[in-house]
């Protein structure tokens, strides 16, 4: 299994968990279907009934609709659950005021719309444990009528049975598939955004970030990074070795720049997005990065890297910047390897 791109950066990658992707899927489906209640609840009682002054018709009207606009803009699961549930159950409550006041209406329609209810609300409840609730209350609540004969309580029984086990297989199913295209999406995901070789950020995930970073923050540092001299290290140590300090280049950026966002641009090139406007601490914590470099135990022979820094400014072209930072390291590398170019702001406008 591929392991997942490490970036550092908390702000950059906002991590969206899966239960929070559910809901969104689920949203426009929930909220098309509780409008349908409403409507009908509104129907049935200002229409037929002619109840447009009972508070026994606006009182579960007003609470479910409540309840509907709670579940459409929850942000926690908890608080999306709750009110999906007491949702269909404050339904279930109007349905029997409704009923005790009209008995040949719970006589003729109770069996019919228990099923409905109990079938329909597999779409607005999600967990199976939620969900069984939801449906014996239903059931317990509403007990739709049936003459004496045992006939009849055979059949309602059976009708109890399936509609619950219908709607529980309907849920379990509809979820299992939502989470399976999730879990499936993340995968592609992570399989594109990921370099295989060190399990960072990928040149296109970088730049992405680095896109989002420009776009969303007051500014910060770009610095590019080249191993030196790494043609002679495949060359007398073999592509193994080579590949090995890649590796552990990689494994030093990352925890040198925690907060920050790390990638490999390609080759012996890699990226990282600095979370910081002030140019000197851009040019100490580069310098640590090349100080841990240079006394790293870890690698199978010793190597150095050249930097170069660019700053940027909110909305400022990408091109522009990785131009600068390349630029920068070209001059690091001419100055003679093994050293970091600082960027400011004042190079930047002179280039
Ligand atoms: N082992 C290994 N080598 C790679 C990889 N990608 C690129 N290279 C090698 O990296 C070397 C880059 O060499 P050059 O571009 O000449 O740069 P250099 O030798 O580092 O020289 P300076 O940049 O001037 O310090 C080439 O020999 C590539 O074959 C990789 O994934 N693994």
């Amino acid at each position: 299994m591929l392991r997942k791109a490490e970036c550092s950066s908390q702000a950059l990658d906002v991590p969206v968990s899966q239960a929070q992707r559910i809901r969104l899927l689920l949203r426009e489906g929930v909220i098309a279907a509780q409008m349908l209640v409403l409507v009908s609840w509104l129907l049935i009682h200002v229409v037929l009934y002619e109840r447009a002054t009972s508070v026994a018709a606006w009182g579960p009207l007003l609470i479910s609709a409540a309840l509907a606009l709670l579940q459409t803009y929850a942000q926690s699961d908890r608080i999306w659950r709750f009110s999906g549930l007491a949702f269909v159950l404050v339904v279930m409550v109007g349905f029997k005021l409704l009923f005790t006041e009209y008995p040949l209406l719970h006589q003729r329609f109770s069996l019919p719309l228990t099923v409905l209810a109990v079938v329909g609300a597999s779409l607005l409840i999600r967990g199976s444990w939620d969900y069984l609730v939801v449906a014996v209350l239903t059931w317990v609540l509403i007990q739709p009528y049936v003459n004496g004969e045992s006939d009849d309580r055979y059949f309602l029984g059976l009708f109890v049975v399936f509609s619950i086990s219908l709607g529980w297989i309907n849920s379990r199913t509809y979820i299992r598939a939502l989470e399976n295209t999730l879990d499936i999406e993340r995968y592609y995901r992570n399989l594109s955004e990921t370099d295989h070789l060190t399990a960072l950020y990928n040149r296109r995930a970088l730049m992405e970030r680095l896109e989002t970073f420009v776009a969303t923050r007051a500014g910060g540092f770009f610095m590019m990074i080249d191993v030196d001299d790494f043609k002679s290290v495949n060359d007398r140590f073999g592509h193994g070795v080579g590949d090995e300090v890649l590796r552990v280049l990689a494994e030093r950026l990352k925890a040198m720049a925690v907060g920050h966002c790390v990638g490999r641009l390609g080759g012996e090139e890699f990226g990282v997005i600095l979370d910081t406007c002030d140019a000197r601490k851009a040019c100490a914590l580069a310098q640590q990065m090349l100080d841990a470099v240079r006394e790293c135990r870890e690698a199978p022979v010793p190597f150095t890297f050249s930097a170069g820094l660019a700053p940027f400014a909110p909305g400022q072209d990408i091109s522009e910047i990785l131009i600068h930072a390349d630029r920068n390291l070209y001059k690091a590398k001419r100055a003679g390897k093994d050293r970091v170019h600082p960027g400011t702001q004042d190079s930047h406008s002179r280039q």
